[in-house]
């Protein structure tokens, strides 16, 4: 799509929440928008005279700078503004892209989903380029490539729309937004372990190619009850669905001591708990605030019995990425 577009702002700045994906047997499937932490993306243009194709540099500030690449070939947010960039020839622009990185990198509370969600809807609105709702969650998706390795939208959805969004891609990609129940809490706990660069794509590969189809009903039935919850505003419902046979099974072998915290949790009253994302973040499900923050103490007691250090965040849904400002 080579078209001539124009700007008449010079900068935009959108805040994307953290996500978490999944929900146990929703692999790929299921984004959940969380208003515990987001990323402040603020997108500056200027017009030049030239069309040199090398016109994107991004700038990251906030607490995780040190935890991702600058380098826009590596950065999911440089990664979907030239795609943005080439799709619609904006090289007469010099486009900086200044990240606020609030979102822990890399432990499953969809931050590079964050940065790239935020870069597309900024994108979108300096140029005017009219996306709809498909297509921003199209263009944002491939800022997964920086840390998957492939396009997936899970938490992309979650980050965009905010509540809960179901993702069908076959036969083509489509989206459900379900508002949640307003009693829904989660508490995730982000152990501060080392995790690799593009750990989702290391912990995608460790998902075996084939599933027995006695565990695929399985996942199926459960995602089903997780479905029903939200369109009934039910959180007994959801936490009921929230059990996962395949994936589970063998990502935890990544997250130290998750059984036990994992044990320890459901005893004191988590309704639901699973890994968040790829994880190693954990995620407890409960449908109120103050058992939420017993449950994160327990997380946090659990961590310290095998020295680890850990941070909890107690959420709700939260709404989807908004611009800030525009000028
Ligand atoms: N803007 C960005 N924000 C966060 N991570 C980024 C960004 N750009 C590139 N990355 C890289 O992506 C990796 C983190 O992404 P990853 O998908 O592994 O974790 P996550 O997005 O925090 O969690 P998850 O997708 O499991 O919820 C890191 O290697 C990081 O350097
Ligand atoms: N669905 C993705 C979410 C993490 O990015 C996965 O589990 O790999």
């Amino acid at each position: 799509m080579k078209v001539n577009v124009h700007s008449e702002f010079s900068e935009c700045t959108t805040r994307a929440p953290a996500s978490t994906a999944n929900l146990g047997p929703g692999y790929d499937v299921f984004g959940l928008g969380l208003d515990a932490l987001e990323d402040i993306v603020t997108v500056r243009i200027k017009k030049k005279s030239n069309s040199i194709k090398n016109n994107l540099k991004i700038i990251i500030k906030g607490n995780g700078k040190k935890d991702i690449p600058n380098n826009p070939n590596y950065n999911s947010a440089g990664i979907v503004a030239r795609k943005i960039i080439s799709e619609y020839n904006l090289y007469n622009y010099n486009c900086l892209i200044e990240i606020e990185k609030n979102i822990p990198a890399g432990y499953g509370m969809g931050s590079s989903a964050a940065s790239a969600v935020a870069t597309a809807i900024s994108f979108n609105s300096l140029f005017g380029l009219d996306l709809d709702e498909s297509k921003l969650l199209d263009y944002s998706a491939e800022g997964e490539l920086a840390s998957a390795g492939v396009k997936h939208y899970d938490n992309i959805a979650g980050s965009l729309f905010g509540n809960f969004v179901i993702i069908k891609t076959y036969p083509k990609l489509e989206f459900i937004k379900i508002k949640s129940p307003t009693d829904l809490v989660v508490v995730v706990c982000v152990p501060l372990i080392k995790v690799p660069k593009m750990k989702t794509e290391i912990s995608r590969k460790l998902i075996p190619k084939k599933v027995p189809l006695e565990k695929t009903v399985h996942n199926i039935a459960n995602a089903c009850s997780i479905v029903a919850g939200f369109y009934n505003q039910d959180v007994n419902m959801i936490c009921n669905g929230i059990n996962d046979c395949i994936i589970e099974p063998v990502r935890k072998k990544m997250i130290p001591g998750y059984d036990k915290i994992k044990k320890r949790s459901l005893e004191e009253g988590a309704m639901a708990f699973t890994i968040s994302g790829a994880g190693p973040s954990s995620i407890a499900f409960l449908n109120s605030r103050k058992k939420g923050l017993h449950i994160a103490e327990v997380m946090k007691e659990e961590y310290e019995k095998i020295d680890i250090r850990c941070e909890t965040y107690l959420a709700k849904p939260s709404n989807g990425a908004t611009i800030i400002s525009k000028k």
